[in-house]
């Protein structure tokens, strides 16, 4: 199996970065996410290069469902990320990550009046994704006595080869205003007292290996572009989405490089702009392509069993990483302690949630795994804790950042005191 360059076997050990997996599960017990920051940094720093190659003024926003860590928000602060933001929880995260909040676009499908209103007392820019949106994003920036800067969310209508729950830009998908509509919704937006449209946004879906939908949703968003300038909008921004996929199968999948990605969509975007003569702010939104590759999760064996299969139970289920349940997602697995070791067998990975559905990894071939053993689920960095949740009243584990050599916690684990302080019993029982 081929591993990314922050990863190598020392003595059959797992490492990534300076630390070997073996050690960190001792001293920190497991279940346990492990995060390297010089693997975003790269990937980060990745995408600046490839995009400003082409064209100066770019920004990267951080897709912050991706990871919610404010460790990993200030990682991409200090890298000059913005972000992407669907809540107040994301608003909260980036601001105290330090970034700014001009480099923010708050986004969603169904915001609340609060969701607003706090983005108009931020200066925080709305990607808005209905008409009843637009007008209720007036009335809250009426009542603040302040204007509403905007772009729409527009669905493209773009088939994309992703799973079918994670194609954002379907037809037929929640999200967005279809794009024959925009051009009017833009118009409602001028005619409107507090609200000053000055961008345009889309995002066709997630896990996308192939560049051609991106080139594909550049066109139209250029097309758009073209419409609602001749309507007198002065466009400052354009922003693309996110959506670059990555190998998640090492051996069978290639991913493509931000740069073959800025590769595909550069030339449109430029050739758009210069026809209609605009010079607006290219925006990107990467979440997976920055910080899946970047995270194992840990999890010790319980126990191994022969039965129709040969099932390893480990302490980390789909209350941990809900994708291969969720999507049916495939995600390397290395035994951590025996990670040069010779395969041994065909091994299905189980967690310790209550449901049958509760598979890590499906018929792995994999070196004889043993109770004890420490197993390493790759690229969990993306979707992984974000998605988490306390099922079967199971605290969520720790999270630890590696810098080189240093290891430290990014979040600790929960308690079963954790699980229990939220809860209020009501005054007759
Ligand atoms: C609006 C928006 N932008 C960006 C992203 C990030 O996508 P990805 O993690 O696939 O790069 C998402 C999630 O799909 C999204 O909904
Ligand atoms: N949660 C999905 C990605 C969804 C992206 C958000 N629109 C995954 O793990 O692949």
């Amino acid at each position: 199996m081929i591993l990314p360059p922050h990863f190598s076997i020392r003595g059959g050990d797992l490492f990534i970065e300076g630390q070997n997996c073996v050690d960190l599960a001792e001293q920190y017990g497991t279940p346990l996410y492990v995060t390297s920051e010089d693997r975003i940094r790269t990937q980060m720093q990745g995408y600046r290069d490839a995009l400003s190659s082409y064209y100066s003024d770019i920004s990267v926003l951080y897709a912050a469902k991706a990871n919610g860590n404010l460790a990993v928000f200030q990682i991409l602060a200090s890298e000059g990320a913005g972000a992407d933001v669907f809540s107040s929880g994301e608003v909260a995260l980036a601001l105290k990550a330090g970034m700014d909040p001009h480099k923010l676009l708050f986004n969603g499908s169904s915001k609340t009046l609060m969701d607003l209103a706090l983005a108009v007392e931020l200066g925080i820019r709305v990607s808005v994704d209905s008409l009843d949106e637009l007008h209720q994003l007036d009335a809250v920036a009426a009542e603040a006595g302040k204007v509403a800067e905007i772009a729409f969310r527009v669905n493209p209508a773009l088939e994309v080869p992703t799973h079918p729950k994670i194609a954002t830009g379907l037809a037929s998908s929640k999200f967005g205003i279809p794009h024959q509509q925009i051009p009017a919704a833009y118009a409602e937006a001028l005619a409107c007292s507090n609200i000053k449209p000055v961008g345009i946004h889309c995002h066709i879906g997630s896990q996308i290996l192939d560049v051609t939908p991106f080139a594909k949703a550049a066109e139209v968003m250029v097309r758009i572009a073209r419409e609602i300038t001749d309507l007198g909008i002065k466009l400052e921004f354009l922003d693309l989405g996110g959506g670059l996929g990555i190998p998640y199968n090492h051996t069978s999948e290639t991913a493509p490089s931000p740069a073959e990605y800025a590769a595909a969509v550069m030339p449109v975007f430029l050739a758009g702009i210069k026809e209609c003569n605009i010079h607006p702010e290219l925006w990107v939104e990467p979440g997976r392509s920055l910080v899946a590759d970047s995270t194992v999760l840990l999890a010790t064996v319980n126990s191994v069993k022969k039965a129709h299969k040969t099932f390893v139970n480990v302490d980390a289920g789909f209350n941990l990483l809900i994708r291969p349940v969720m999507y049916d997602s495939y995600h390397e697995i290395v035994v951590a302690n025996r990670a040069d070791q010779p395969i041994a067998g065909t091994y299905t990975v189980a967690g310790p949630i209550c449901e049958t559905g509760d598979l890590l990894a499906v018929d792995r071939a994999l070196p004889g795994v043993q109770e004890g053993d420490l197993v390493a689920v790759l690229d969990t960095g993306a979707y992984g804790f974000s998605m988490s949740s306390q099922y079967n009243s199971r605290p969520r584990c720790a999270e630890v950042l590696i810098r080189g050599g240093d290891a430290a916690l990014m979040r600790r684990a929960e308690t079963v005191d954790d699980l229990l302080a939220s809860m209020v019993t009501p005054p007759w029982l």
